[in-house]
């Protein structure tokens, strides 16, 4: 019997790809991982350097650069290629360069009866997620956006140091575009189980609710302030990469927010954006509709439209 092995197959090995697969071998999350790029040499490099670590990592895997056909047999296929932010460009500027080389690559992936499950984090995340659905002609449960996973984890880090509390028993979500009008739910924010306005009137003394705007601020403009420094971002959301590929690879029904096809949900149809959904080896099983409060529902339908607007500008 030919033994059951995982693949996930990464296209586009620049900072992101990259040190996604790092992550990947570290975690010892897939058993196969392929690399493939435009520029080869990079992929191969990149291949060399990571079996160096093999011996390092937590369980056997193989590496290697690949090519399409890998994709017949992949679980996953993970699309991290495509052109970055320059300094001052926001994701929308890349909707129309980005798109172009996505239907160069779904269509590459698709020619192999690639029957898995898409993870796109390319931006803007949420438009190319949406091509990928349609160009693949996937399931939309199996084209999954990064969405809004790395601002999310960005609001808990923030929300973690104000408080002084691990970040991980801090619980609230960034909705919407992975952009410049996503929002902040404050509404389901909570801190230990407490909501976070609650949690600051208990502490009024040391907390104030009007620090909650200016920490959304520093999380929705993460990025330019990182891409200012040293060009692109590429860890964090490698780490949000290697989270939802161990919860779709390890059924894990895990909650997480992603880019996900709004059919109804949140008064949206036909639109990927990012919300909390229930993730596992089928992909998206639920997307999670949050009890939004009014002016959260007001900012959401902004969000969502800002996007149908940069995907009917690529469709044109
Ligand atoms: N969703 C998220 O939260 C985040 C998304 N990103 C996005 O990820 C994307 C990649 O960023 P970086 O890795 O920093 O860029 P990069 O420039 O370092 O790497 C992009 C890679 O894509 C390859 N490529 C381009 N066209 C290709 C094709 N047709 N086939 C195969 N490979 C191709 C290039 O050769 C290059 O190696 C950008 O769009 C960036 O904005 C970056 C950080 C966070
Ligand atoms: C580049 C990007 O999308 C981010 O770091 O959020």
């Amino acid at each position: 019997m030919r033994e059951v092995r995982n693949r996930v197959v990464i296209i586009g090995t620049g900072a992101v790809g990259s040190s996604y697969a790092f992550g990947l071998l570290n975690q010892g999350i897939s058993d196969e991982v392929v690399l493939i790029d435009l520029n080869e040499e990079k992929a191969e490099g990149d291949v060399m350097d990571l079996n160096h670590g093999l011996a390092f990592a937590p369980s056997s895997k193989k590496i290697w650069r690949g090519t399409y056909s890998d994709c017949k047999d992949a679980d996953i296929v993970v699309i991290t290629a495509g052109a970055n932010q320059m300094p001052g460009e926001t994701r929308l500027d890349l909707a129309e360069k980005n798109t172009k080389v996505f239907k160069s690559i779904v269509d590459g992936v698709m020619a192999h009866s690639f029957d898995g499950i898409f993870i796109v984090a390319t931006n803007p995340v949420d438009v190319l997620s949406y091509m990928t659905w349609q160009f693949s002609g996937l399931p939309s449960e199996r084209v999954i956006g990064s969405g809004t996973i790395l601002d999310t984890a960005r609001l808990r880090y923030q929300l973690g140091e104000y408080f002084d509390i691990d970040a991980r028993n801090v619980h609230a979500y960034i909705i919407g575009e992975h952009g410049d009008s996503e929002l902040p739910v404050w509404s389901h924010a909570n801190v230990g189980g407490i909501n976070v306005n609650q949690y600051i009137q208990k502490h009024e003394n040391q907390y104030s609710q009007e620090d909650l705007e200016p920490i959304f601020h520093k999380v929705r403009d993460a990025a330019y302030h990182i891409i200012e420094r040293k060009g692109a971002t590429h860890y964090g959301i490698a780490m949000g990469l290697v989270r939802l590929t161990k919860a779709i690879l390890h059924n894990e029904n895990a909650l997480v927010t992603v880019s996900g096809l709004l059919e109804g949900q949140y008064n949206q149809e036909d639109i990927y954006t990012g919300v909390p959904a229930v993730v596992n080896r089928s992909g998206i099983k639920e997307i999670v509709e949050l009890n939004l409060s009014d002016e959260e529902q007001r900012l959401f339908e902004k969000s969502v439209g800002v996007i149908r607007e940069a995907v009917e500008s690529v469709r044109r």
